[in-house]
């Protein structure tokens, strides 16, 4: 015991002499007003050169700004209501029928519209919506198109009133950053997420719940430092006392011991009876009605302005939001293919979509990079699988003389063959920064003219295969189908919402993470999956490519900034299916705030780059391109 004391203060002491943040001296400690330290202010860490690039790109002050701004929530939970099942007044009104039940916020609310004494409460802008909504907290979007979606008001930051007294500190748990970000935005502290825990707690105990941020370490790394389960005494020897300075979230009740919590691998651990932040929790509540979801989310899918009937791809599709979003877009009408990496992802796809009892979504497991199959040439284009759909002739497709034409445009044959015999096609980028595919498989011609003879039945299995999955639909079990890819021009869109930083989203409370060089490869795998998207999609046709960034791009002046979106987008712009002299089609962004093609009346979705904004993502990046035909 006296050991594991010894160590608790040495660690202590190591921690206080290598933690960079650490500015108070041990006087400093003992005369600090508890006040200081039981409250919300947290500083975001990040990488000191990618600190260094923003600081210089948006000046330091703005720069803090926007960094205060993402360790805060937004100031309302967005919900998508599943249309197919309910309507959006329903909703509302179970919402605040659920609220009256729970005496949730309602008192709180008002307060939130009001103003709060920590600082100005964050509204909802009122463009787009009515004013006798105005001192609703469930408010139904006003925008055209866009009346599914109900924001449901929260507050914050709030006072709270921490149970301490000079010499006696509160009982507390800690808790993972990704937990604590989760509770900023609504949610219960669940067992998993509790790391720490004063020393005999009961259940029924009030807790003041903190949260345990990566510090650097001695190897120029990150880490947390903290091992689960490690008793707190609330005094200066606690791990990581004086890092947790500012960073408690508020308090609540636990639910079980702290033996409980610590035996157990599940289960709600904190009741949070007071939060920082207050915003509604959505766990399980109208469960298949509703989905939550962030606003730019929910605006990509209305970009990418999916029709019934249509075949669309959405090349990043886990957990689904926006998958879902599409579907019911599509009034469930058409085929939506989702693919992923992921075979766990892929089963969250899967299960989302049996919860909205959404059938039109097939979900694969595959590796974006490799969507474009081009061995599997006997598949369908967009044009026929739409055909087929009303009856029409299969033909082209049986010859698969349309994938074959429009191969032509994409690429120069070699001489060199692959394993299985096939040719291998060298795919020329007439913009060389834009990286295409380098090399891709096509069946020898003789395969596709005269290859081994196929039925017309085993032709049309196929072809239902290509367009249904190999296996079975998402909806009747738990298995996943893995893909082989698909032909080119085989979607009438394609979403490519790609795998990225995730700086933009809130709150944030650590981002060290990201260096320069990551963000730059973040870039390059996204350059490599548009590549693909563009081959899939037939021409005439759209692709929407999102991502969520702080990265400066637009403004001319933090161009050079920019180390992803804007040269790709302005690569993009040149690639021979999107722009270019001769052919239809065009490129359009708008720094992600979703301007140039909104209809008119829709420009109150433009969300401009506002630290203070009430978005629940600060940056957030759309792009919609038109594919030109090739020929044109
Ligand atoms: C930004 S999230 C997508 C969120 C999703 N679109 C939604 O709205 O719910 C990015 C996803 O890309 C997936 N991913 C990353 N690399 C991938 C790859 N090479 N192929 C397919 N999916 C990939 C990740 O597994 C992750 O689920």
């Amino acid at each position: 015991m006296k050991g594991k004391r010894g160590r608790v203060l040495l660690q202590a002491i190591i921690n206080t002499s290598f933690c960079t943040r650490t500015t108070h001296s041990q006087s400093q400690i003992l005369l600090m007003d508890p006040s200081e330290r039981y409250c919300y202010n947290p500083t975001l860490r990040w990488n000191p050169q990618v600190e260094e690039h923003f600081n210089e790109a948006y000046g330091a002050e703005a720069f803090a700004r926007i960094s205060k701004a993402l360790t805060q929530p937004s100031c309302y939970s967005c919900i998508r209501v599943n249309t197919l099942r309910t309507t959006t007044d329903a909703v509302i009104e179970k919402i605040l029928e659920i609220q009256r039940d729970k005496r949730l916020h309602m008192s709180d609310d008002v307060e939130s519209l009001t103003g709060h004494k920590h600082g100005p409460a964050v509204e909802i802008p009122e463009n787009g919506h009515s004013s006798s909504t105005e001192t609703s907290p469930v408010i139904k979007c006003q925008i055209p198109g866009l009346d599914y979606v109900v924001f449901v008001k929260g507050s914050g930051p709030h006072d709270i009133q921490y149970d301490y007294q000079q010499g006696k500190p509160p009982k507390e748990v800690i808790v993972s950053r990704k937990c604590a970000e989760a509770v900023l935005r609504g949610a219960q502290v669940y067992v998993p997420g509790i790391l720490a825990c004063s020393a005999h707690v009961e259940e029924g105990d009030v807790v003041a719940v903190s949260v345990g941020v990566e510090q650097p370490g001695r190897d120029g790394g990150w880490s947390i430092g903290i091992t689960r389960g490690i008793v707190l005494q609330g005094l200066q020897t606690d791990p990581h006392y004086l890092e947790r300075d500012g960073l408690y979230i508020g308090q609540g009740i636990t639910t079980m011991s702290r033996a409980g919590i610590f035996r157990g691998l599940l289960g709600l651990g904190v009741d949070m009876t007071d939060r920082v932040f207050r915003l509604g929790s959505f766990n399980d509540v109208l469960k298949g009605d509703i989905f939550l979801q962030n606003l730019p989310s929910i605006i990509t899918a209305h970009v990418l302005d999916p029709q019934e009937g249509e075949r669309i791809l959405d090349m990043c599709a886990a957990p689904g939001g926006k998958t879902t979003a599409i579907a019911s877009l599509m009034k469930d009408k058409g085929e939506v293919v989702a693919v992923d990496r992921s075979h766990n992802k892929v089963m969250d796809i899967q299960n989302l979509a049996a919860e909205l009892g959404l059938k039109s979504i097939i979900a694969y497991k595959l590796d974006a990079l490799k969507s474009v199959n081009m061995n599997n040439l006997i598949g369908i284009t967009t044009q026929e699988c739409r055909e087929d759909r009303v009856g029409l002739s299969c033909q082209e497709v049986e010859s698969g003389s349309s994938v074959t034409r429009d191969l032509s445009s994409l690429a120069t044959e070699g001489t060199e063959k692959d394993t299985t015999g096939n040719k291998i096609l060298h795919v020329v980028s007439p913009v060389d920064t834009l990286p295409i595919l380098d090399k891709v498989n096509i069946p020898d011609e003789e395969q596709m003219n005269g290859g081994p003879y196929r039925s017309k039945a085993e032709l049309r299995k196929q072809n239902r295969r290509m367009k249904n999955g190999p296996g079975r639909n998402q909806s009747t079990g738990g298995r996943v189908d893995k893909c082989e890819g698909f032909p080119p021009n085989s979607f009438d869109r394609v979403l490519l919402d790609a795998p990225c930083s995730a700086l933009g989203l809130r709150p944030r409370l650590f981002t060290g993470e990201e260096t320069i060089a990551s963000l730059r490869r973040h870039a390059m795998y996204q350059k490599r999956m548009f590549d693909q998207a563009v081959q899939l999609v037939c021409p005439g046709g759209v692709i929407v490519y999102s991502t969520c960034t702080i990265n400066p791009s637009e403004n001319e002046s933090l161009v050079r900034y920019a180390l992803d979106t804007y040269k790709f987008l302005s690569l993009a712009q040149q690639h021979p299916r999107i722009g270019g002299p001769g052919l239809l089609g065009q490129c359009e962004s708008s720094d992600g705030y979703f301007e140039e093609w909104l209809r008119p009346g829709e420009q109150d979705l433009v969300q401009r780059f506002d630290p203070s904004g009430p978005h629940d993502t600060i940056g957030f990046f759309i792009a919609k391109f038109n594919v030109g035909p090739k020929d044109a």
